[in-house]
């Protein structure tokens, strides 16, 4: 069966926060969104607001799923935008917790099945700088 993933893409000032995985050995290193497996039964918003809890021991409001992109042959990643409600993000699990601006997202090494996503919120990033 196919799991679910939830990634969330928490913008705060026109940055994203980007996530240093600190395990397995094989992805320690590589960089990502803040989220984990959806469990069996519960909303996907629901899934972001735990993770974000466990992972960074902050509160974030999901705001919607900017789109679904494949892991590998049974995972599948769902990205939410989410806004920070409660808290500064520290990195409780993850080796290292990072801010990024636009001109700074490929500063890390997203893991492979991240690149289309962070191509997506480039975009975004740019396009929210441009003001009235
Ligand atoms: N959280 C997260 N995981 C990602 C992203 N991109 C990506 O390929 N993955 C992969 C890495 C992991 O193999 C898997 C998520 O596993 P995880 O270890 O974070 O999930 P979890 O906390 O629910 O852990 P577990 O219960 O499965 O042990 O998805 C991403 O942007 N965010």
């Amino acid at each position: 069966m196919t799991s679910i993933i939830v990634g969330a893409a928490i913008i705060q000032e026109g940055r994203l926060l980007a996530a240093c995985r600190a395990d397995p050995p094989e992805l320690a290193g590589w960089w990502e969104l803040p989220g984990g497996k959806v469990e069996d039964g519960e909303e996907e918003a629901d899934a972001i607001r735990r993770e974000c809890r466990e992972e960074l021991d902050v509160d974030v409001a999901p705001l919607h799923r900017l789109g679904e992109w494949p892991i590998d042959a049974d995972r599948r990643l769902r990205v939410w935008t989410a806004r920070l409600r409660d808290g500064a993000p520290r990195a409780v699990t993850h080796r290292e917790v990072r801010w990024l601006a636009a001109e700074e997202l490929y500063s890390v090494a997203w893991l492979p099945a991240d690149l289309p996503v962070i191509g997506v919120l480039d975009a975004q990033l740019r396009n929210g700088r441009r003001g009235p």
